[in-house]
C-alpha cells in the first residue's frame, strides 16, 4: 500500500529568502517521482516540507486523503534517505536494518524475520551477519534503503541518496532502485540534481529552478516538449538559436534569425511579434544542407564517442553548435576546421518565447 502527496500552492520562506514560491503538484500512489532542479532550487526544502521536518509557510501537504499540517515527521506515513546515509558501523546489517522496528517494540525474532525478508528484497539475502564495514558502497546504499523500508512507509524520501557514490554504481544503483520501488509499490519521491538520473529513473519529474516550479511531466515529453526556456536547456543538452517570430500557422512557427527563417513547432509564447528562441537537439541536427532549415556553421572538434561522433563549433550567427552524429554516419561528418551545413526537419525543433 502506498499514498498519494499532494502539495497546494506551497510556499516556504527563510527570514528574507523565498526558497520556494508558489509550487504546486499531485504525486500519484506508487508513482517514481524526481524533484529535479540546480542547487539551492528548493527541493530540500519541499522534500523537508513533506516529511514534516519544516512546516510551509503557504499552501497545504496532504499525503493520502489528510492533511499533514500540525503532524511532526513521526506522525506522518513518510520515511527519509539523506545524502550521506548513517548505518551504525558496530551493528550487523541485520540489527541497522530493524532498528526502526526496535523502537517500536517488535520483538526480537520478528525483527530478524522482518530483516531478512528486506535482505531479500534488495538482493542482499545472507548478508545479515556481516557488519557495515563488510559491505561495497552500493550495497551500504541499498542497507539504509531497506532500513528506511523497514517500517513500511506509505511514502519514501530520498534526497539525493546516489551523490556519494561512484559513476558506474551510481549508473548500476539507478536500475536497482528502480526495480525496487516497482517491487515494492511504495511512493518515491526522489531529489536530484543530475538530469540523467531524474530521466533514467522517473515516472514523472518536476523540474524546479530558483524555487519555481518549471513543469512537471514523464521524462519523454520534458525532453521532447520542454515547456519553459530554463527546462530546454537544463534536461539535456540543446542548440539554441535566437530570432523574432515572423508568422505561426497551426503547430509551426517561423523564426526571422540571423541564420535566415526557421521553422519549428511552436511552443510555450511562440506568437507574431515575439523575441524567442528556436530549441534544437544534438541528435536532431543532420550533417549537409537541407533545403530550408539549413544552418551554416564551422566545426571546431569531432569527438568520437564509438556509436556517435559528436561535432562542437559555433553556427555563423555566434552561437554554439553541438550535433551528435551516429558513426555509421561519420563519412558524411565535417573536418575540423571547416565550413558546414546542418539541417533539421521543423518536428524536431521547438520555439519558447523568451523569459
Ligand atoms: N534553514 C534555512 N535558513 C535559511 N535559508 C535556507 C534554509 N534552508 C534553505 N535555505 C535557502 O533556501 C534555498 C533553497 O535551499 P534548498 O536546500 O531547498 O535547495 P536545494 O535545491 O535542495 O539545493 P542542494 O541541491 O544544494 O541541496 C537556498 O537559497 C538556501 O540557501
Amino acid at each position: 500500500m502506498s499514498h498519494s502527496v499532494e502539495l497546494t500552492d506551497i510556499g516556504m520562506r527563510f527570514g528574507s529568502t523565498q526558497a520556494v514560491s508558489d509550487v504546486s503538484f499531485k504525486v500519484g500512489a506508487g508513482e517514481f517521482f524526481s524533484i529535479l532542479g540546480p542547487s539551492g532550487c528548493g527541493k530540500t526544502t519541499i522534500l523537508r516540507m513533506i516529511a514534516g521536518f519544516l512546516e510551509p509557510t503557504e499552501g497545504r501537504v496532504q499525503i493520502g486523503d489528510q492533511d499533514m499540517r500540525g503532524l511532526g515527521p513521526n506522525q506522518r506515513p513518510t520515511a527519509m534517505i539523506f545524502q550521506s546515509l548513517a548505518l551504525f558501523p558496530l551493528m550487523p546489517v541485520w540489527e541497522n536494518i530493524a532498528f526502526g522496528l526496535e523502537a517500536r517494540g517488535v520483538g526480537k525474532a520478528e525483527r530478524r524475520k522482518k530483516a531478512d525478508e528486506l535482505l531479500r528484497l534488495i538482493a542482499l539475502e545472507g548478508y545479515g551477519d556481516r557488519m557495515p564495514g563488510e559491505l561495497s558502497g552500493g550495497q551500504r546504499q541499498r542497507v539504509a534503503i531497506a532500513r528506511a523500508l523497514a517500517v513500511e512507509p506509505k511514502v519514501l524520501l530520498l534526497d539525493e541518496p546516489l551523490s556519494a557514490l561512484d559513476l558506474k554504481l551510481r549508473q548500476h544503483m539507478r536500475a536497482e532502485l528502480r526495480s525496487l520501488q516497482k517491487r515494492t509499490g511504495v511512493t518515491f519521491i526522489y531529489i536530484t540534481h543530475d538530469q540523467s538520473e531524474a530521466l533514467a529513473m522517473s515516472d514523472r519529474v518536476a523540474v524546479m529552478s530558483a524555487g519555481i516550479l518549471q513543469q512537471v511531466a514523464t521524462p519523454r515529453e520534458l525532453y521532447d516538449n520542454p515547456a519553459t526556456p530554463f527546462v530546454a536547456r537544463f534536461v539535456g543538452e540543446t542548440n539554441a538559436i535566437s530570432g523574432r517570430v515572423s508568422a505561426v500557422d497551426g503547430g509551426t512557427a517561423i523564426l526571422d534569425t540571423g541564420l535566415g527563417q526557421l521553422r519549428g513547432r511552436a511552443g510555450q509564447g511562440a506568437e507574431v511579434g515575439r523575441q524567442a528562441t528556436m530549441y534544437i537537439r544534438p541528435e536532431a541536427l543532420i550533417p549537409g544542407a537541407g533545403q530550408a532549415n539549413s544552418l551554416p556553421a564551422t566545426v571546431e572538434r569531432v569527438d568520437f564517442e564509438g556509436a556517435f561522433a559528436l561535432v562542437h563549433g559555433n553556427f555563423d550567427d555566434g552561437g554554439t553548435l553541438a550535433a551528435s552524429v551516429p558513426s555509421t554516419r561519420l563519412t558524411e561528418a565535417p573536418e575540423p576546421g571547416a565550413k558546414a551545413h546542418f539541417s533539421f526537419t521543423p518536428e524536431h525543433a521547438v520555439v519558447l518565447a523568451d523569459d
